[in-house]
């Protein structure tokens, strides 16, 4: 089926882009001369949302972020995967891994997304003002985030609480921050630090407290291979550190079903 995306006065942008190619797509086009396989997105674009008609790579369920600003990385990364197949010592001409550079060095770039956004963005302006003073809980968010020291996912979920000081957030505000910072090589000690942070700044309130079960899969697939250990981390902010039943409130909600 042939897609038209219009930049919404009327133009079709795809011919706008056939005339006119931004620098990024110059670059992927001249390294794809250089190399041998097709580096283009073979599926129709879908996106009509405003300020992605240039995106190569994203659809519409995947945008949650401004247009992508590294989009320009897919040619060397694309072609990193390719050297990283020789080095194992397959044929990245066979045919089974003709696309194999393309396809991981795209679902590279989803899995750090996360460097793409900000906090502003993420927020959307969701900040509401309400007379509430009583504790705020989002759990069992899933996460999936890739480790740092060996580039494999760790996976879990993740609780939020706070006690709203005369502001609340958005709820699905939440589980965006923990996608913002989920999506980036990370350690999980500092993914629920970051993610408790990001709540204190959006909303300033009396206290956030943020529990993250995790499972590390270079724990579970190589090392030491343990299957069924879990990490549990917890980061507690302001009266959520200071007052023991509080905390204690937040704990016993997260851990009810
Ligand atoms: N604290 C913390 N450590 C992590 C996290 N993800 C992975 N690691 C650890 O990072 C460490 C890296 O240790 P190294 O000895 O340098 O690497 P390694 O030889 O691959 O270690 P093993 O996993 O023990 O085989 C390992 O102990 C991992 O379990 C995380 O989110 N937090």
């Amino acid at each position: 089926m042939a897609t038209t995306v219009s930049n919404g006065n009327g133009t079709d942008v795809v011919s706008l882009l056939k005339k006119n190619k931004p620098p990024a797509l110059k670059k992927l086009a001249s390294w794809k001369d250089e190399n041998e396989f097709d580096s283009n997105p073979k599926t129709p674009r879908t996106s009509t949302t405003p300020g992605h008609e240039n995106c190569t790579f994203h659809h519409d369920l995947e945008l949650d972020h401004k247009p992508p600003t590294r989009e320009a990385l897919l040619p060397d990364m694309t072609n990193s995967y390719k050297m990283l197949l020789s080095a194992l010592g397959e044929d990245p001409g066979r045919q089974g891994l003709l696309k194999t550079p393309e396809r991981a060095a795209k679902a590279m770039l989803f899995f750090t997304k996360g460097y793409d956004q900000t906090l502003t963005e993420v927020l959307n302006d969701a900040v509401f003002d309400e007379d509430h003073d009583e504790m705020v809980v989002v759990k069992d968010i899933e996460m999936f985030s890739m480790c740092e020291h060996h580039l494999v996912p760790f996976y879990g979920k993740v609780s939020i609480g706070y006690l709203p000081k005369n502001k609340i957030l958005g709820l699905s505000k939440l589980a965006r921050i923990v996608e913002m910072f989920s999506r980036r090589l990370q350690v999980q000690e500092r993914l629920t630090k970051q993610i408790a942070v990001a709540v204190t700044q959006a909303i300033q309130p009396s206290g956030v407290a943020v529990v993250i079960e995790g499972v590390h899969m270079c724990m579970v697939m190589r090392g030491v291979q343990k299957i069924n250990s879990k990490t549990v981390t917890s980061t507690m902010l302001g009266v959520f550190r200071d007052d023991p039943k509080t905390r204690e409130e937040f704990l016993n909600l997260v851990q009810s079903k």
